[in-house]
């Protein structure tokens, strides 16, 4: 079967990273990076540790500050008040589980309901979509540890994102957790939300993503369909760790 090729994309991206730098010091954790992540498709941001992938998010998320580049969502620029992200459709997991441990799990999922409305019955739709509603009253640190990660993603996905951020979300799941991951990732991108994953299981990521971008040492060496990215000497070099010779 021949290697998928990367799909042309039309219209303004959801998400539109550019010459994007991120400097701690005298450390260079982001490097002129540019990325795109449109309505509807999953991108996987992968890299050894260190490479500069949660940088990355924390720079979209207004965490840390860019010495240079411009982040937009929806074609504008994001602002630089993290408390104001949902209030543009950016939602976000952390890595880990990053919940309030001292609360239910539908307080937890009400956590991520800031301006809504109904808060309350968007909570329960959302407990109702991902099989929580039976736990929403039991403390969240009770619930084994895929659920906790269920409670997490709730948390993100109820305000309903137009662009959802996932770190590392398949860490410390079994198979059949991961792929119903895969599944629920697929459904929400279907739905036309733009979906930026970061994640060390390369399997899922090239499973689930549509296209794949590869930082190492905070620059971008290589983006492209998964089949494109899994073929790239310089991506298994940098990230998978296997030596390539020249003949
Ligand atoms: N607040 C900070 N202050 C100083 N250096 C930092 C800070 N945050 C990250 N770094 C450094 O920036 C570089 C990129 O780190 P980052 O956490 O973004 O990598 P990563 O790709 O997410 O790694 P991992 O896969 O281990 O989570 C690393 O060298 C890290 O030590």
């Amino acid at each position: 079967m021949s290697a998928q090729t990367t799909p042309v994309r039309t219209g303004d991206p959801r998400l539109a990273v550019r010459s994007l730098s991120v400097r701690f010091g005298g450390l260079s954790a982001l490097d002129d990076v540019s990325l795109d992540v449109h309505e509807g498709e999953v991108v996987g941001l992968i890299g050894p540790n260190g490479a500069g992938k949660t940088t990355l998010f924390n720079a979209v998320c207004g965490l840390v500050r860019a010495s240079a580049g411009a982040i937009t969502v929806g074609g504008v620029p994001l602002p630089p008040d993290p408390t104001r992200l949902s209030a543009r459709g950016v939602a976000r997991t952390l890595q880990g589980l990053g919940l309030f441990r001292g609360l239910t799990v539908r307080e937890n999922v009400l956590a991520g309901c800031l301006g809504a409305t109904d808060p309350g019955t968007d909570a329960q739709r959302q407990l109702d979509a991902l099989d929580l509603a039976a736990h929403a009253d039991r403390s969240v640190g009770d619930l084994p540890y895929p659920e906790q990660k269920k409670v997490a993603l709730a948390r993100a996905l109820v305000a309903e994102p137009q662009l959802l951020l996932l770190d590392e979300p398949a860490g410390g799941l079994g198979p059949d957790d991961i792929a119903a991951l895969g599944d629920l990732v697929r459904h929400t991108a279907a739905t036309g939300c733009a979906v930026l994953l970061v994640e060390h299981h390369v399997d899922f990521v090239m499973g689930v993503c549509d296209r794949v971008v590869v930082l190492d040492f905070g620059r971008v060496i290589a983006t492209g369909t998964p089949d494109e990215v899994a073929g790239d000497p310089a991506v298994d070099e940098a990230y998978l760790g296997i030596e390539v010779t020249t003949p």
